[in-house]
């Protein structure tokens, strides 16, 4: 069902319900090669997170769902009632994340913030570590606590970080939505510059259409479908 390596979802669903209603996304296909990069777009409240977490296996999807990637069949581990553990040794080992503003743990240094994700996979490359932080500007940030960051620079070392333990896929939830013009190009060049020289896969999603395609990402649009209320659906051709 998956080109080999890369990430692949047919006949996909996310479904999320409140005490009065049931959200719908619906992706028909959705293929990301390996080193390619998507961005999804979309308004608020149109499913985008939705369909990170669950592409990152932090939910699972609605039944029916085909998702493969790294040549894993990712929706079977949902749907096989797969003990945790399994599920997040994959997630662990095949994703890294860069959330909105960094999500970094207040209690480690950057250097140990970035080697975080190499110690949980047990793939320890101090070099890699030390050659990230030389591409991200860090070096001379190294042993300070992320709260003596910029946001700015909170997200640089989430972009280390997401890339330490050289995972397969990368999934950034709008991560330069929160930095100034300047800091957010300066962001989005170098989390695509690293990604692409590591091989990753690079999903993300942004309300910035026009940053998105000034750096030349394809990307897809979650719309309503149709009149069918609270569902959208994972428009076909990139826009
Ligand atoms: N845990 C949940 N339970 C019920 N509904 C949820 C849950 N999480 C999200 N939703 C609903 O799902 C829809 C999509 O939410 P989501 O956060 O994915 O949108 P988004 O496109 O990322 O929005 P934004 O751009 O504002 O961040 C929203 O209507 C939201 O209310």
């Amino acid at each position: 069902m998956t080109a080999q390596g890369g990430l692949t979802v047919r006949n996909g669903a996310i479904e999320v319900a409140d005490v009065d209603r049931v959200f719908r996304v619906e992706i028909d296909a959705l293929d990301l090669p390996p080193g390619g990069v998507i961005a999804l777009s979309g308004a608020s409240g149109s499913g985008k997170t939705l369909v990170l977490e669950v592409l990152g296996l932090l939910r699972p999807p609605a039944r029916g769902t085909l998702y493969a990637a790294a040549g894993n069949d990712l929706a079977a581990l949902w749907s096989r009632g797969v003990a945790g553990d399994d599920l997040a040794h994959m997630r662990a080992t095949l994703f890294g994340f860069v959330p909105q503003t960094g999500g970094l743990l207040p209690f480690l240094d950057v250097a140990d913030n970035i080697s975080l994700p190499q110690r949980i996979c047990d793939r320890p490359d101090a070099a890699w570590c030390s050659e990230l932080m030389e591409r991200l500007g860090l070096t001379d940030l190294r042993k300070l606590w992320p709260d003596a960051l910029s946001i700015g620079q909170r997200q640089r070392v989430a972009i280390a970080r997401a890339l330490a333990h050289r995972p397969a896929f990368v999934i950034a939830d709008e991560p330069t939505a929160a930095l100034d013009a300047q800091s957010a190009d300066q962001v989005m060049a170098l989390l695509l510059e690293v990604a692409r020289d590591t091989g990753a896969g690079l999903l993300l999603s942004s309300h910035d259409t026009d940053r998105v395609t000034r750096f030349g990402i394809e990307m897809r649009r979650l719309a309503p479908f149709g009149d069918k209320p609270f569902t959208t659906r994972l428009e076909a051709a990139p826009c």
